[in-house]
């Protein structure tokens, strides 16, 4: 029982018979060697073999990368962390774990003594993370300026591999770590909103609007081409440069109140994840100060100017009569049509980049045509009157119906005939109850009755245009 349990054992005779064969053979190859190489050749195989073994196999780089370099923090660094947080190991038996006031959720972080090793193109690479005291803290130095808040020692990140592939490293593999930790960084980050009325961006607030373009209710055929714009003008920067255009794009977004114009700002923000800025015309005391509000600016935000037509009397194009009162307006305000426009595509528009501005009006008629050609409004977007399509995208994120319901067809023939109701007036009444028939019937009266009011307007309109 016991011996079955032991791995067999060679036996003497068989250890003997493969010695025996081993000096055969080395005996025959070593004289095939002296007999049939000439002694050129046996002298240049014997060199390639001594410098084999001599060579250090495959000599290892490692690059340094510091949290902090001098005195601000090292943008490698930040993208390294946020790299290899995507690619932590299942296995790993050490994580840290941050997260500081105005985050959401918890980062997930490579601790010290953890070891990421990933294939780039088939070559190996190693990263290890480590912490060491700064040379000023050990001598007793006072600590300095940049020092993160664990005890003054800083963190450091390790990347090793052959040497022989530093190039691709440098100038493919960082560059991959890099674009990666943006992409990452940008799925986490919140939209701001911010308040611009003076010359610096006063506060912001996260953007909690939960509008996105799956619940916006409009034409889908309009969405796509607005998202598809939207993809092409943020992969267009080579295109921007090589034409000399400045990266921007002006969107104007015009219709009734309550069609969603502020909703599609939110979802263009959402979508791109871009902060917004709000400038208030009414609030700039002048052209100079609209120059300082543009340079406090951010790269990838949005520019909005809600309301133009109210935020500030543009000349109007077919103003020939113009009042006194809005004459006297005008002297009076230092701020200009040709500083909005300045602001909009002259110099001062190529100072930041992946700019959006959005201009929104109720009365697209009432603008300025300077104001709305291509270059400085790019898109126009007419907000429209609910339609069926977008009755469905409200019912379905209100009231969760995703296919028919008995009184849809009722509601969408009094929405055709209605022809002037807002997706802001059907939104409210969606709310109203959590008992869908009871929405529903709700909405169903809400529509008549909206219905007999337009009907009565379109008559008085038709009668005063007969008189
Ligand atoms: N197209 C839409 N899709 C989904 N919800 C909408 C839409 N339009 C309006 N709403 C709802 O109505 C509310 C008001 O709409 P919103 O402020 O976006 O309209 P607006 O056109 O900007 O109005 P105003 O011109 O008065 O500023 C939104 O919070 C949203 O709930």
């Amino acid at each position: 029982m016991a011996s079955r349990l032991l791995p067999e054992m060679p036996t003497l005779s068989s250890l003997l018979s493969a010695y025996a064969w081993l000096s055969t053979s080395l005996m025959l190859f070593r004289t095939i060697f002296d007999q049939l190489l000439s002694v050129e050749l046996r002298l240049y195989v014997l060199e390639a073999v001594r410098s084999y073994w001599s060579k250090p196999k495959s000599p290892k780089l490692t690059l340094v990368f510091d949290e902090i370099d001098g005195l601000t923090s090292n943008h490698m660094f930040d993208a390294a962390e946020a790299f290899l947080c995507s690619r932590i190991n299942p296995n790993s038996k050490r994580l840290r774990i941050t997260k500081s006031v105005n985050e959401n959720n918890m980062n997930i972080k490579f601790a010290e003594s953890e070891e990421i090793v990933e294939s780039f193109d088939g070559i190996s690479v190693t990263w290890r993370y480590f912490r060491r005291q700064p040379k000023n803290m050990t001598d007793g130095d006072d600590a300095g300026l940049a020092m993160s808040s664990s005890g003054g020692s800083r963190g450091y990140f390790e990347l090793e591999f052959d040497k022989t592939h530093k190039d691709v490293i440098i100038n493919s593999y960082l560059p991959w770590v890099i674009k990666t930790s943006q992409d990452l960084q940008n799925e986490k980050k919140v939209v701001k909103l911010s308040d611009l009325r003076s010359s610096y961006a006063d506060g912001s607030v996260n953007l909690d609007h939960p509008s996105t373009f799956d619940t916006l209710a409009m034409d889908p055929t309009v969405k796509k081409a607005i998202i598809d714009d939207l993809d092409l003008f943020l992969r267009r920067r080579e295109f921007y440069k090589k034409v000399g255009k400045a990266w921007k794009r002006g969107y104007l977004l015009y219709g009734p109140p309550g069609t969603g114009k502020s909703s599609l700002i939110a979802a263009i923000a959402n979508y791109l994840k871009f902060d917004i800025y709000d400038l208030k015309l009414k609030n700039v005391p002048g052209d100079s100060e609209l120059m300082n509000m543009m340079l406090a600016t951010s790269n990838r935000s949005i520019i909005v100017i809600e309301d133009i037509d109210c935020s500030m009397q543009l000349p109007d194009s077919e103003s020939s009569g113009r009042d006194h009162d809005t004459v006297i307006f005008l002297a009076m305000i230092s701020f200009s049509l040709s500083g909005l426009l300045n602001f909009i595509d002259g110099l001062w528009s190529c100072c930041g980049n992946e700019r959006i501005i959005i201009v929104t009006t109720n009365h697209k008629e009432r603008l300025d045509p300077a104001l709305l050609r291509p270059g400085r409004m790019d898109v126009h977007i007419h907000m429209s009157y609910l339609t069926v399509d977008g009755f469905r995208t409200l019912a379905a994120n209100y009231l969760n119906i995703n296919d028919q319901h008995s009184r849809f067809r009722e509601i969408e023939e009094l929405i055709i005939k209605c022809k002037k109701v807002t997706p802001a007036e059907v939104a409210e009444e969606l709310m109203k109850s959590e008992d869908v028939d009871v929405v529903l019937e709700g909405l169903v009266k809400f529509l008549k009755h909206k219905k007999m009011d337009n009907d009565e307007t379109e008559d008085e309109f038709n009668d005063n245009n007969e008189d």
